[in-house]
């Protein structure tokens, strides 16, 4: 039996406050199909998780957006990590597991820790001002783009290419449309910046370039690797750490909690990628007929994973509205889950824990000088500008 939910995911009034939304979609059943998109729907951990897991019913090599690549051009040329299947997704996840080691992120932990004190120290007892340009993107434009080894002019670039990379998992709405108009110098600077001879020796680009020097991968596809980094490795972070200090301005208690037991901070970072939803959604296409929960879902379905909606669902965490820093969040699908989990997790996390951890000692209170402004986008959960004040310690 085929449910329908007349509800479109990437309407802005539903982008705004997607949370809103997303009970309706887990209690009308395991599968519904969306007859606005066209597409089936999962919101619950357990399927959600399930369908991350089975990569060879739910493939990603049609495309993770709405767009099925057997079907329609993509807007750019396929990533070789996100948009691929096995085989060829373990030889390219091994390579680039390889370079996003755990070891070179040791390398730089110190210095990243010392960025976000500098950072941090400066903004408290200022006054109000907004959090969005002076941390949530101040921070990552200041360590990611050195680890790749990225060329100094033009790192702005990021931001604007994130987003319309965002925007284009979804459906070819206006959010796109506008995206896709802003970004055109943008996505030549990309394009250009992962070409060997912008790469400084060393950072995590050129190194995948050293593995097509030994055969690992050709050229060409080091070339799109590291545009992965670049796609992937900034607009989330952004937002994943404005969503962090949003969760806190507004429960001041779990602040006080995380202060009163700094250990926490690495639990506190977990929760709010649980809690915060950053990436809201992406798609996968069934490679054959498959029932799930009773539901027939046909093959070649583009199949919607409300990843925000898993990480709430009652049926899998107690209370999972509640912003908990004591809570135990692993099992959660914010980086996805299986084959495909985001190689760039270490990365996030670090990002995250060096600007939570610096404001720990030195911030009393984060208070909201006004309340935040949403930058609406098919895919994340993004924050606008984030006014607030650090109240020094
Ligand atoms: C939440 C994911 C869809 C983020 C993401 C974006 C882009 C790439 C790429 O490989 O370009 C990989 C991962």
């Amino acid at each position: 039996m085929m449910i329908s939910l007349d509800f479109d995911p990437f309407d802005p009034a539903v982008l705004a406050d997607p949370f809103a939304h997303h009970a309706a979609v887990r209690d009308a059943g395991p599968v519904v199909f969306l007859p606005r998109i066209g597409c089936f729907a999962m919101a619950r951990h357990a399927e959600v998780q399930a369908a991350l897991k089975d990569f060879e019913t739910f493939l990603s090599g049609r495309g993770v957006g709405l767009a099925d690549f057997n079907r329609e051009e993509p807007w750019r040329p396929p990533s070789l990590l996100l948009e691929t299947d096995p085989p060829v997704h373990d030889r390219t996840r091994g390579l680039m597991n390889r370079v996003a080691s755990l070891a070179s992120l040791r390398k730089v932990m110190p210095e990243w820790q010392a960025k976000a004190e500098d950072l941090v120290a400066g903004l408290v007892g200022c006054g109000p001002f907004d959090a969005v340009p002076a941390v949530a993107e101040a921070f990552p434009l200041s360590v990611f783009p050195d680890l790749i080894g990225l060329r100094e002019d033009g790192r702005e670039h990021l931001i604007p290419y994130g987003t319309v990379a965002f925007n284009a998992f979804g459906p070819r709405n206006a959010l796109l449309a506008e995206a896709m108009d802003r970004a055109q110098a943008a996505t030549a600077w990309v394009a250009e910046s992962c070409r060997r001879e912008h790469l400084r020796p060393g950072g995590w680009g050129a190194q995948v370039y050293e593995a097509a020097d030994r055969g690992e991968c050709s050229h060409a596809e080091a070339e799109r690797l590291v545009r992965s980094f670049l796609t992937a490795g900034v607009d989330t972070t952004v937002n994943g750490i404005a969503t962090a200090i949003h969760a806190f301005a507004r429960f001041p208690a779990e602040w006080q909690r995380l202060r009163a037991d700094p250990t926490l901070v690495k639990r506190a970072v977990e929760e709010s990628l649980r809690w915060g939803g950053t990436v809201q959604t992406f798609f996968r296409t069934t490679a054959r007929d498959v029932d799930v929960a009773g539901v027939g879902i046909p093959e070649g379905s583009k199949v919607l994973l409300f990843l925000a909606a898993a990480n709430r669902d009652p049926r899998h965490w107690n209370d999972p509205d509640r912003f908990d820093v004591t809570r135990q969040a692993s099992g959660h699908v914010g980086f996805g889950f299986g084959i495909h989990q985001c190689l760039g997790q270490m990365v996030a996390r670090m990002e995250a824990e060096a600007v939570i951890g610096a404001m720990i000692p030195r911030v009393a209170d984060i208070r909201e000088a006004a309340p935040a402004r949403r930058r609406l986008n098919n895919t994340l959960h993004a924050i606008d500008a984030l006014p607030v004040e650090f109240i020094p310690a």
